[in-house]
């Protein structure tokens, strides 16, 4: 296997080899940056290889002189102290890592397997430890490296960064290995082997636990302890095949923590969650905020100019009729004319961007009134009023063409009039004339005159005939002069007319403008009104979306306080918590020296009562509840009530002990026919799966053949209860010796013993508890 450094961007997945085809795991060539071989950082400090090979020097030399934790079996190091030598030996004239050469880190395939499934995904990487060869028991395999910490320390690092907790990390019980460590200058109860940021292929061991049907745990760790320091070390409790994954039992307080940090795991993964979407919301917020201002702001100039435009309208519609109405009032034509010229014919065409306040200046000031009067035009009033602004037109021309005939009329009646009475005085004056003359002749010929001399009065009267007669000339010459001013006049009527005419066209053209402009003016506004419309709908989106996002904020503010609470709740807790582990430690230091006094007991009695009585490796544990029962159930009566024997009923009993064991239990290096004896699956009554040991397999058959119905019986009770507690080893029950008619003496005098030195070591308990 070449070792390779792996890149701190390189996952292990980089590096997985081509599968093998139908295999349960990849092997990844993993081989850590920081590991070297015999070389491993101790808390913040690496280790240089002599330091570290001096250490190994010291665990493969001279072991004895070490204390070793409850699990290091002698038997390890005595077999392999050559082999563990030799390569320290070869790794150090090297100056090279030396990579493991029994063990492989593997990607897990295996869908069925428990990793796999408590990852959900397929493609999770998820890794094992395997075996790279055939693994003899009891082999060293690795040392487990990572941060030596306390597991205070530890769990103040989880806390703040729950997201790398309770994965790598082998704590060490520094009750199990009976030192009191005073390292990091203060005593440790426990410490911890933190593999997080730092590890080797150790660290990806996984736990024997698989929902309701364990696999078999085949390593475990192991603590040594030398000068002082602890040191953990990895090894194969059972012989194990090559390609096989190694499986250890992590312990229940292992899996209570990783309980406890996944709940952190996922509280802090939720809080990450709301504060993103509280930030997301927020964003939201701010932006549909600005839009609504944007909005706000762009309808109210609309509003603005639709009011400017709907003025500029109205002005339009009141210019025009008023003229024309002011007209057919019979005002004073002229002016009116006038006005409208000054008003209309100087105006520009209609601009739209006047402002209102010029008004004043261009319309009548009954326009002007209208103007600030009238009720915004719709487009129905803007065409009746065209058609009555055509109406009046009409009207008015019709009454300015009456008139004008009327005038006419009078005119001429006033002329003849005149006439006839200037006529009548002309006649008048005539006859007195001829009259006169008359007189003058008779007065003459009265006279004898010749020449006719006229008396005063008729100078007078020849006088008014003469200025009659002038007169009379100049109402003869007058029809002349009327119809010279008929003529003026005429001319000036035409002229009038003419230019009234050009008048009316101008302010045709203009009004043609004007309908042009409204029409405009209606497409604008109807235009500025649809997106009046379509403003006010989304104002009304706008306000159902703060709605929703003020409801939201609610939430969100609920939340808040929800997380508060909780927080709160979790201090509580966390400050419990610490009140209960002072109370713990203080327990567990007033306790220790009770554990030493009892632990003393325990040798003394486990010596006697294995060494001496029963040896402690063919029987195991002695289950005393099953002994009692069994012999009760058997004999009626209860186990010490029958009298001690000899010592050949014990050898007998042992005899038979041994062979049960070995032939049917076997030993760890040789599992026998009790761990080959596999549950079968079947559905359960609640659905789903379950378990079961088949009574009609040939395996029990031939466990009745062998050794009796009732041992058959009792070992199936305990194949189903090492299945379901996962137990390491059988219960050996002393109940075969009954069973087989032997002797039970020896069971008898060492349960006995053995319940004698436990009602001592309870008394040495209670003692303790009473000084506590
Ligand atoms: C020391 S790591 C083992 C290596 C790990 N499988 C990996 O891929 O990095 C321990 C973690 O593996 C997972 N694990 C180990 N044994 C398991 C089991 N029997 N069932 C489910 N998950 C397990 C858990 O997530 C645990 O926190």
């Amino acid at each position: 296997m070449s070792a390779r450094l792996l890149h701190k961007e390189e996952t292990l997945l980089d590096l997985i080899e081509d599968p093998v085809p139908g295999a349960a795991h990849r092997p990844v060539h993993y081989w850590d940056t920081e590991f070297q071989g015999a070389e491993w950082k101790y808390r913040n400090t690496t280790k240089t290889s002599e330091e570290a090979q001096k250490v190994l020097d010291r665990i493969y030399g001279t072991h004895k002189e070490y204390q070793f934790g409850v699990n290091i079996l002698p038997i390890l190091l005595e077999q392999n102290i050559p082999k563990l030598k030799e390569r320290v030996r070869k790794a150090a004239a090297s100056g090279k890592p030396e990579p493991p050469n029994s063990v492989e880190v593997g990607f897990i395939n295996d869908p069925d397997d428990p990793v796999r499934i408590a990852a959900n995904s397929p493609f999770a990487s998820v890794y094992g430890l395997y075996a790279a060869r055939d693994l003899q028991p009891y082999e060293w395999l690795q040392m487990y490296t990572g941060h030596l910490c306390t597991v205070a320390e530890y769990n103040e690092q989880v806390s703040a960064d729950p997201k790398n907790g309770m994965k790598y990390l082998y704590t060490i019980d520094c009750d199990k290995v009976n030192v009191e460590f005073e390292l990091f200058g203060a005593p440790n109860e426990e410490l911890t082997v933190d593999a997080t940021h730092f590890r080797n292929e150790c660290a990806f061991v996984n736990d024997c636990r698989a929902g309701l049907h364990d696999r078999p745990c085949n390593v475990e760790m192991f603590e040594a302890v030398i000068d002082g320091e602890p040191y953990v070390f990895l090894t194969n409790k059972l012989a194990v095949a090559r390609g096989t994954q190694l499986l250890m039992d992590y312990g229940k307080k292992f899996w209570d923590g990783h309980r406890i940090v996944q709940k952190e795991q996922a509280e802090a993964r939720k809080i990450v969650r709301v504060k993103v979407e509280v930030l997301e919301k927020s964003e939201q917020m701010a932006v549909s905020e600005r839009e609504n201002r944007r909005l706000r702001k762009e309808n109210r100039r609309l509003r603005k100019e639709n009011r400017r435009l709907r003025k500029r309208l109205e002005l339009v519609q009141a210019v025009a009729p008023g003229a024309a109405v002011e007209t057919v009032a019979g005002e004073n034509e002229t002016s009116t004319l006038a006005t409208l010229k000054a008003g209309g014919r100087n105006k520009r065409p209609l601009d739209l961007g006047d402002s209102s306040a010029d008004l004043d200046t261009k319309c009548t000031p009954k326009a002007a009134k209208m103007l600030q009067g009238s009720a915004a035009p719709s487009k129905h009033a803007s065409t009746e009023e065209g058609k009555q602004l055509r109406k009046l037109e009409v009207q008015r021309q019709e009454l300015q063409e009456e008139q004008l005939r009327k005038l006419e009329v009078q005119r001429q009646e006033l002329q003849e009039e005149q006439l006839r009475k200037l006529e009548v005085q002309r006649q008048e004056l005539q006859e007195e004339l001829e009259q006169l003359r008359k007189l003058e002749v008779q007065r003459a010929r009265v006279s004898g005159r010749t020449t006719v001399n006229l008396s005063p009065k008729a100078e007078i009267q020849e006088e008014q005939l003469r200025k009659l007669e002038s007169k009379g000339r100049e109402f003869q010459e007058e029809p002349e002069q009327l119809r010279k001013l008929e003529v003026q006049r005429q001319e000036f009527q035409e002229e009038q007319l003419r230019k009234l005419d050009v008048q009316r066209q101008e302010f045709q053209e203009e009004l043609e403008q004007l309908r042009k402009l409204e029409v405009q003016m209606q497409e604008f506004q109807e235009e500025q009104l649809r997106k009046l419309e379509l403003q006010e709908e989304q104002l009304r989106e706008l306000h159902v979306l703060e709605q929703k996002l003020l409801e939201k904020r609610k939430e969100v503010y609920k939340n808040k306080k929800k997380i508060e609470g909780m927080r709160g709740q979790l201090e509580e807790e966390r400050s419990e918590k610490e009140l209960f582990e002072n109370m713990v430690t203080a327990c567990v230091v007033t306790d220790q020296k009770t554990k030493w006094q009892i632990s003393d007991f325990y040798k003394i009695c486990f010596k006697d009562i294995f060494i001496n009585v029963i040896p402690q490796k063919t029987f195991g544990m002695v289950d005393l509840e099953a002994f009692t029962s069994a012999y009760e159930a058997r004999h009626g009566v209860k186990p010490d009530q029958r009298r001690n024997s000899s010592n050949k009923a014990a050898n007998d009993a042992y005899a038979i002990c041994q062979m049960a064991q070995k032939n049917f239990c076997g030993t760890s290096e040789a599992p026998g026919p009790f761990w080959d004896w596999k549950p079968k699956k079947r559905t359960s009554e609640q659905g789903g799966w379950e378990y079961f040991f088949d009574k009609a397999d040939g395996f029990y058959a031939n466990i009745v053949i062998e050794w009796g119905r009732t041992l058959a019986e009792v070992m199936y009770d305990e194949r189903v209860c090492c299945d379901k507690h996962q137990m390491e080893y059988p219960r050996v029950v002393p109940a075969w010796n009954f069973e087989e008619n032997q002797d039970t003496a020896a069971v008898i005098s060492a349960r006995k013993y053995f319940q004698d030195q436990l009602l001592l070591v309870r008394q040495v308990r209670k003692d303790g508890e009473h000084r506590r």
